[in-house]
């Protein structure tokens, strides 16, 4: 044994630069070293070493319900509990109706909560999730639970389904076949969530990005998209998809049912899958702007679009981010494809059980007449209710601000106001090596211990400035986080002016 050991350190020492690294950053694929998700970057790095110098930090920068301070709902943590530890069902004192909800599920999945499950999820879950979309669409077309995936929160199946659309090796073998370097290309939201930048860069794929319109509300235009894929034609680009965000991060806005069947009507005529990504549909805080599905008007149209729609525990009321539970249903989606994603999951073998025990508690929560009813929906509608005013009471404030405008927050969990940087603002950036936006979110941290994410983050017009907030402080300490942003910008404004 030891004679094999020093043969392969002689190997080892042989094929190892002076240093002794094998694995150096240079060395790493430029789609890694490319991909950005600003959401975690340097604000929240520098926020990290203030805290760590003592510095009480508040974290606006990710919507991360519980980290300020949210409480989760009691109903779901007791199912979740017993599910866990089923010694609770016949003897705690958990409710009646979560103990039979433990043991249902407890029934359905083989082997209990430390097995790994089906692939595509508990068939259990995927039946909840599939009934939870028919009513809440009311529509002619019944979901089918072969159609829903259960994913560790939307973000990994939101990046499964980018790498179904990206050919990585298209740049070079079409270079080879036709000399010209071509890419397949996924619209995007401009400002979007950087998730999909990363993970179409990760992927080698082409970001194609369609500008929201600020002043008219951040409504998405189809003229835009159409010439965002004429132009990515003319430059070899493939465009394959199109992600809408429905309400949207970080611009808040919620589609009306007309924009979503233009966007349908467009993806159908150009030939572009839809990814609707519609994890805040519970988050929409303005009456006459209801969440529209993209799946219900597509049915409704009849429409041969083909769609991925995503959902997640993270947001909503329940903020169980670190639950990584979450669904996609695929719609008409050809039954060869949906056998390759059936085989992306099962290489991972299956999403984590909690989290498909929390979506199936998402979709199928007490019902009146339940012994938790009661508890759950005022749980429930205190949540909802301080979220709407939250959402008021921030953008309001922000919007009333010398130098900074801010559209409401008719959904999702973010205020994303513009900015009106002074010149001078903007050459002290450039001279300190900063975005302009990065440079006002670094100097809003030192000053106030508020970490919020630059503009820059997510995408803006050219020549605009935004940061995002979220709408997450509870209410008893909104007054101080909204006077601490008013003081800094105001002192900020007028030192640049
Ligand atoms: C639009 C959108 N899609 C998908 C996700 C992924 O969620 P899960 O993987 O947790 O299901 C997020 C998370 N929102 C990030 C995380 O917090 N703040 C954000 O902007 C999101 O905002």
């Amino acid at each position: 044994l030891t004679r094999r050991m020093l043969s392969s350190a002689a190997h080892v020492a042989k094929n190892t630069p002076d240093h002794g690294r094998v694995l150096t950053v240079d060395k790493l694929s430029p789609a890694i070293l490319n991909a950005e998700y600003a959401v975690r970057g340097e604000l929240v790095i520098r926020a990290g070493k203030l805290e760590s110098e003592g510095r009480k930090i508040i974290y606006c920068n990710i919507g991360n319900p519980h980290q300020l301070g949210q409480k989760p709902i009691t109903f779901f943590r007791q199912v979740l509990a017993a599910t866990q530890y089923p010694e609770l069902i016949s003897s705690s004192g958990l409710a009646e109706d979560a103990k039979a909800r433990a043991a249902e599920y407890l029934a359905n999945i083989p082997g209990g909560t430390g097995a790994y499950s089906h692939s595509q999820g508990i068939p259990i879950v995927r039946k909840q999730v599939a009934d939870f979309i028919t009513a809440r669409d009311k529509v002619a077309a019944k979901a089918d639970p072969e159609e829903i995936f259960l994913t560790d929160g939307a973000s990994p199946g939101i990046q499964r389904v980018l790498s179904l659309l990206i050919d990585p090796t298209l740049p070079f073998s079409s270079k080879a076949a036709t000399g010209k370097a071509r890419k397949h290309g996924i619209l995007i939201p401009i400002p979007q969530y950087p998730l999909y930048s990363a993970s179409i860069t990760l992927l080698g794929g082409a970001q194609v990005g369609y500008e929201l319109d600020e002043e008219r509300g951040w409504e998405l235009s189809i003229d835009s998209m159409k010439k965002q894929v004429t132009a990515a034609r003319a430059q070899g680009i493939e465009p394959r998809a199109i992600v809408v965000i429905n309400p949207g991060n970080p611009t808040g806005q919620c589609l009306s049912a007309q924009n979503v069947a233009e966007v349908i009507n467009f993806a159908e005529q150009e030939g572009l899958v839809v990814l609707a990504d519609e994890v805040y549909q519970v988050n929409t805080y303005r009456a006459d702007r209801p969440f529209v599905s993209f799946k219900a008007e597509a049915v409704k149209n009849k429409s041969h679009v083909e769609l991925f729609s995503f959902h997640s525990v993270s947001k909503g009321v329940l903020g169980e981010c670190g639950r990584r539970g979450g669904y996609f249903e695929c719609y008409n989606i050809d039954g060869a494809v949906k056998e390759q994603l059936y085989k992306l999951a099962s290489v991972s073998l299956c999403s984590n059980v909690d989290g498909q025990i929390m979506t199936g508690l998402m979709v199928q929560p007490p019902k009146k007449g339940d012994p938790s009813f009661a508890q759950y929906n005022a749980e429930v509608s205190e949540l909802y209710a301080s979220l709407a005013r939250r959402a008021k009471t921030l953008t309001a404030a922000l919007d009333g601000l010398h130098g900074m405008s801010c559209n409401f927050t008719e959904g999702a969990l973010y205020a994303f106001p513009q900015v009106m940087l002074p010149a001078k603002a903007v050459a002290a950036a450039k001279a300190a090596g900063k975005n302009p936006d990065t440079f006002y979110c670094l100097q809003m941290l030192e000053e106030t211990g508020i970490c919020v994410v630059p503009g820059s983050g997510f995408g803006q017009k050219n020549g605009t400035f935004h940061f995002r907030t979220t709408i997450l402080p509870q209410e008893s300490v909104m007054s101080q986080v909204v006077e601490k942003i008013a003081n800094f910008h105001n002192s900020f404004i007028k030192k640049y002016e």
